[in-house]
């Protein structure tokens, strides 16, 4: 990179754009969306039609969600991998995150809402609901123009069935001293889509096919569309999965809020045969993404440079 030059995400405007419209708006952006993910793996998405309110009240919201006490927060729990309540970790202390098994029905934000707050808390349960109908419009819109990019229309109904959401919270201490601290170490994301939205305090970083850290800055109406490593799997490494990190300095605290499209149990994640060829090999045999994230957490899965490649790669 040569000095002075600014490294940015590809950037893409999906304000008013509908995925049972397919007019030359879509056209344009699923190009767009295809070659940012070929690339980068990743793009910041506007959504210009989002309320101003919305954002300041998931932030608010996240807030007294962090504030209330360790022995509240730890209420939340679930034996599904990343969905309970994590932090307190020796090697990243300025982290702490809680997942959110959210549902198309609001019944399920209002559950998670009674577990910390037993007498109710609805404005909390209405906000959550709504970013999460906004956030899943996201990762489906995606999702289409993806699979009609590679001609998979074919298999579009498997595919958006075959997947549940996790919405998961994050708060990142600043760190109040002059140098930067780690935030999250440097991983890939093991799941389908990521979409991110944070508060105005930056901190992502995410790593370039040659190497460079491309640190984000994000709007009130802007997220991170990101791929993971099921994604790069089942379209055989036509979209890039990238190596990203969360850099933390200065005082204020970033919250962030992400929703993670995650291959159900049992469905076994395969690259359809029209995207493997001679010239695009088979990259990975087909895997159980739950069974591979048990391997993930062994020692064996912790230690490898690239853990889906070490479990399945041909
Ligand atoms: O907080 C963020 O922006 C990134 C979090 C992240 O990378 C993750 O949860 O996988
Ligand atoms: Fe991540």
């Amino acid at each position: 990179m040569g000095l002075g030059t600014q490294l940015k995400l590809p950037f893409i405007d999906f304000t008013n754009l509908d995925q049972n419209t397919k007019t030359n708006h879509w056209n344009l952006t699923k190009s767009q969306v295809h070659r940012a993910l070929e690339e980068f793996g990743c793009f910041e998405a506007t959504l210009s039609d989002i309320q101003p309110e919305l954002h300041t009240s998931v932030f608010d919201s996240l807030q007294e969600l962090f504030d209330l006490p360790l022995q509240t927060k730890l209420k939340n729990r679930s034996i599904k991998p990343f969905h309970g309540y994590l932090g307190q970790y020796p090697m990243v202390p300025l982290f702490e995150s809680m997942g959110i098994d959210v549902a198309p029905n609001p019944d399920k934000a209002e559950s998670f809402t009674k577990i910390l707050w037993p007498e109710g808390n609805p404005k909390f349960s209405k906000t959550i609901q709504e970013i999460y109908e906004k956030l899943s419009k996201l990762d489906q819109m995606v999702r289409i123009m993806v699979l009609e990019s590679l001609g998979l229309e074919k298999y579009m109904d498997e595919h958006m069935d075959s997947t549940n959401y996790l919405l998961r919270v994050m708060k990142y201490k600043g760190p109040e001293t002059k140098d930067t601290k780690l935030g999250v170490d440097s991983h890939t994301d093991k799941n389908l889509v990521t979409i991110l939205h944070q508060n105005e305090v930056d901190g992502l970083e995410v790593q370039t096919k040659s190497g460079d850290w491309i640190k984000v800055q994000l709007s009130p109406n802007s997220f991170v569309v990101m791929i993971g490593d099921s994604f790069y799997a089942w379209t055989n490494g036509r979209l890039h999965s990238p190596y990203h990190r969360v850099m933390m300095s200065g005082d204020n605290a970033r919250y962030s809020i992400g929703l993670f499209s995650i291959p159900k149990a049992g469905y076994v994640v395969k690259a359809p045969q029209e995207v493997v060829d001679d010239e695009h090999p088979l990259i990975f045999k087909p895997f159980d993404h739950f069974e591979f994230l048990q391997f993930y957490y062994t020692e064996a899965g912790q230690r490898a440079p690239y853990a889906l490649k070490a479990y399945c790669g041909v």
